[in-house]
């Protein structure tokens, strides 16, 4: 706890107003509404004047009655008012359990809590954009959207199996249903294709800047940090230990791992060091990978579709030795930055379009960065694969029917509407930060 202006002290639950009641002189009416009152501890001494909202269930966060109580911001006074409070019957909420609890009085849904999670740990604009949303409800629809297009395919299945004496039922055939199936898997796929994308946003992009020694990596990481990080020298062989640090941009974050240069040596530490650096380079989202305009172009092997490829010191080359360059190293199409003159924005604009993040930021679709809501997705998108297949074995209505079940029913989940169990709800919510 430290001094703020102001703390907010807020009771959830059908005791709220009776809890509230036994620190004040008048008890509040139970209605929605606020009021300034003396706040007095068990002794009847005045502890503080405090500011109060009160919220009728169901019409609070939580659902429940819900009182708000905003006292001045003090250490110690703070700590005697939830004192005070706790005396009188309250206890201190568990991690996320604010969030449980209008969840379980479905005030939200999974999507939401997870949003307002996200929206508390965003670390660049893109991030804070997609948490907003998610947790405003508004991907609820979207998802919903999906949810009763494969509703309509499936209730068309239905009425087909339940009454074929319907003449309306007799052009349900799998070829026939085939077409609304394809739009349904393309929808699930791009919400799928834009949230493995922007999950990026929200963790950062974990990049590894690699190359020969000499070439200017730890130059790149301090010109990207603003800050002297990592020893730079002209000695070859200077970083041996990886260096990381973080930086944000408005639509992304790098989590940035300056390696040691890789080269052919006999010392042990340093060849531990290039050990290092090539499995970071295979871990890594986004590879930097520095080339040695000096050197031959004989690449260290890496994953193309993950790498830019980048000429560092283009402040040391004059136009005719640029193009003579730009000739060498055509099939990479390299990116031209001078670390030490922080001429970089070339790189930030070609990392921003790899990962494509200002479609992103602009687009109206649903979009998930939660591991576990992508892995529903993806299975859901499986399961209308699969619907996909067995139309082309020549299989029967009923059979696809199965699957296009099992995806809803993913989707369902996703939305927190079917039964899950204590153990798995509270793990969800205790990743929250403290009573949120
Ligand atoms: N002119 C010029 N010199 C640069 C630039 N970037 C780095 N240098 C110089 O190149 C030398 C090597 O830079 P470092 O950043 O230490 O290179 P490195 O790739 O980290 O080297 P190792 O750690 O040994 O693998 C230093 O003398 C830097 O000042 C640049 O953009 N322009
Ligand atoms: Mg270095």
């Amino acid at each position: 706890m430290a001094t703020q202006a102001i703390s907010i002290i807020r009771l959830s639950g059908e005791d709220s107003f009776k809890i509230i009641n036994r620190s004040i002189r008048k008890d509040l009416n139970h209605e929605n509404g606020t009021t300034l009152r003396n706040f007095y501890d068990p002794k009847g001494n005045l502890l503080d004047q405090v500011f109060l909202i009160t919220f009728v269930n169901p019409n609070s966060f939580t659902g429940e009655d819900v009182v708000e109580i905003n006292c001045h911001g003090g250490v110690l006074v703070t700590k005697r008012i939830l004192e005070t409070l706790i005396a009188n019957g309250a206890r201190m909420a568990e991690r996320g359990e604010f969030s449980k609890r209008a969840f379980l009085n479905q005030k939200i849904s999974l999507i939401q809590s997870q949003g307002i999670n996200d929206l508390i740990e965003a670390k660049n604009d893109l991030a804070l954009k997609i948490s907003a949303k998610n947790m405003s409800g508004k991907t609820n629809v979207l998802i919903n959207e999906v949810k009763s297009n494969i509703m309509d395919v499936i209730s068309k299945i239905q009425t087909a199996i339940d009454y074929p004496e319907y003449e309306e039922t007799d052009n349900v055939t799998p070829e026939n249903i085939k077409d609304d199936i394809v739009v349904l898997h393309n929808g699930i796929k791009k919400i799928i294709d834009l949230s493995k994308r922007a999950s990026f946003s929200k963790n950062g992009i974990k990049t590894a800047i690699i190359g020969v020694p000499n070439v200017g990596k730890s130059s790149l990481l301090n010109s990207f940090l603003n800050e002297d990080k990592a020893i730079v020298s002209n000695e070859q062989g200077t970083t041996r230990d990886i260096v990381e640090g973080e930086i944000a941009f408005s639509n992304f974050t790098l989590s940035l791992l300056d390696t040691a240069g890789i080269r052919k040596t006999e010392n042990k530490i340093e060849q531990l060091g290039i050990e290092k650096s090539l499995q970071v380079a295979k871990d890594a989202d986004l590879v930097l990978y520095l080339l040695d305009v000096k050197g031959d172009s004989k690449l260290i092997d890496v994953d193309k579709s993950k790498t830019i490829f980048v000429i560092n010191k283009v402040d040391e080359l004059s136009n005719e030795q640029r193009k003579n360059v730009e000739n060498k190293f055509k099939e990479y199409s390299p990116v031209f930055v001078s670390a030490l003159n922080s001429d970089i924005d070339s790189l930030i604009k070609r990392i921003e379009d790899k990962f494509n993040l200002n479609e992103i930021a602009k687009s109206d679709e649903a979009i998930l960065t939660n591991a576990d809501e992508i892995a529903k997705l993806t299975l859901a998108m499986s399961k209308v694969e699969n619907a996909l297949t067995n139309i082309s074995n020549g299989f029967s209505i009923d059979l696809i029917n199965i699957d296009l079940r099992t995806a809803f029913e993913e989707l369902n989940e996703l939305l927190g509407f079917n039964e899950i169990e204590d153990e798995i709800l509270d793990n969800i919510f205790k990743k929250y930060c403290l009573g949120k």
